[in-house]
This record gives structure tokens, C-alpha cells and sequence, in this order.
């Protein structure tokens, strides 16, 4: 579409804004969502009541359910955590570098034979880079390189989806993953 997305000068105007284009229709204009987020200069203190951190692996945080329509999340990421190789379950992901270096290694979907996952190569997400996945592009796996460094990631699904598969990159082999909130609007989620 020819439409120039509005600029998001913080990031409540991007949480906003985001609403706006998705409650206006059901089509999702992929370049104007990636153009939008592309226009915020991650600022840390604007987004860093959300982005609670776990020891042991990466967290997902809730910052808005966008009326049910999507979900709009941080990702905190600790030194050289990574997710598994996953699909999107047939969702659109958009996905934004806050803070730090992120790696984006893509897979196909696994041959029916099964056998080792073959990456097609890593690709780098740096600071206010913007990267858009869902299940025809392929699979993905994202990590933090840094060793010394944390990172944040915001993502937004749409439509929101609760459980995702996740692959066996020596096997191919499948399994359903549910995936869960660490906090949600900023306080932690009980019981997890
Ligand atoms: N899609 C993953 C994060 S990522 O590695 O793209 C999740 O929502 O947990
Ligand atoms: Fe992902």
C-alpha cells in the first residue's frame, strides 16, 4: 500500500497507534505495520516497566492485548539465551530490536523423512531493526550472541495465539510448545 505510516515518537504513541491500525480493519498492511514500528527510537525508560527479566531463560511479557484482536509483547533476552526453532501458528510476527543484538537464524518446515534442520543462514536484528516472520516464510530461532549484554525485543502476533511448535533441529521432530506470560501489564505474572 502507498500509505506512509504515522511516526511513533514514543513508545506510548506506538502502542496507540498500533490499536488504531488494527482496530480500523482486518487486513494487516504488513509494510505500513513495519514502516511504524521501524519510526520509534527505542527508549528505555519508556518501555522499561515491561521488560522483567528471568535467570534461566528469555521472558515474555504482555503489553497489550489490542482488544483481543493481538498480542503486543516484550521479549527480554539474558546473556546467550535463545528460543527453539518454532513456527508462528499460522499468526503474523512482527518483531522490533529495543535493546541489544539479537541473531535471526530461519529454517524451513522439516522434510517428512526427518534428518538435521539446515538453517538458511542468520541474519542480524540490530537496535530499532524491524523483522516480520509467519508460517510461509519458514521457522525461526532468535538469540542473544552477547555474552556480557541483555536484549529486548518487542513482538506483536496477530491473531494472538497461546502454543506454537516447536522442532528438533537434529530430528525435525515436532512438539507443541505453550507459551506463557512472565508478567503482564507490567506485574508479574503469579504462579509461574
Ligand atoms: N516467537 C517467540 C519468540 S522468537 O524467538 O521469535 C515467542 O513468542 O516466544
Ligand atoms: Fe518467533
Amino acid at each position: 500500500m502507498e500509505t506512509k505510516a504515522k511516526s511513533a515518537n514514543s513508545f506510548q504513541e506506538l502502542v496507540s497507534e498500533c490499536r488504531k491500525v488494527f482496530d480500523s480493519g482486518d487486513v494487516v498492511d504488513v509494510d505500513y505495520i513495519m514502516e511504524l514500528l521501524a519510526s520509534y527510537t527505542s527508549k528505555p525508560e519508556e518501555w522499561k516497566k515491561f521488560a522483567k527479566f528471568d535467570r534461566h531463560r528469555y521472558t515474555r511479557n504482555l503489553v497489550d492485548e489490542g482488544n483481543g484482536k493481538y498480542n503486543m509483547m516484550l521479549l527480554c533476552w539474558g546473556e546467550g539465551m535463545a528460543s527453539n526453532i518454532h513456527d508462528h501458528s499460522n499468526a503474523h510476527c512482527f518483531m522490533k530490536n529495543l535493546m541489544g543484538d539479537l541473531l535471526e537464524r530461519r529454517y524451513d518446515f522439516p522434510a517428512e523423512e526427518g534428518g538435521e534442520m539446515v538453517g538458511r543462514g542468520t541474519q542480524d536484528l540490530k537496535l530499532n531493526q524491524v523483522a516480520y516472520i509467519n508460517d510461509e516464510l519458514g521457522l525461526h530461532r532468535v538469540e542473544n550472541p552477547s555474552h556480557t549484554d541483555v536484549a529486548v525485543s518487542l513482538h506483536i502476533y496477530i491473531p494472538p495465539f497461546d502454543q506454537c511448535n516447536i522442532f528438533d533441529p537434529r530430528t525435525g521432530k515436532q512438539n507443541v510448545s505453550k507459551m506463557t506470560f512472565w508478567s503482564r501489564y507490567g506485574k508479574r505474572t503469579p504462579f509461574q
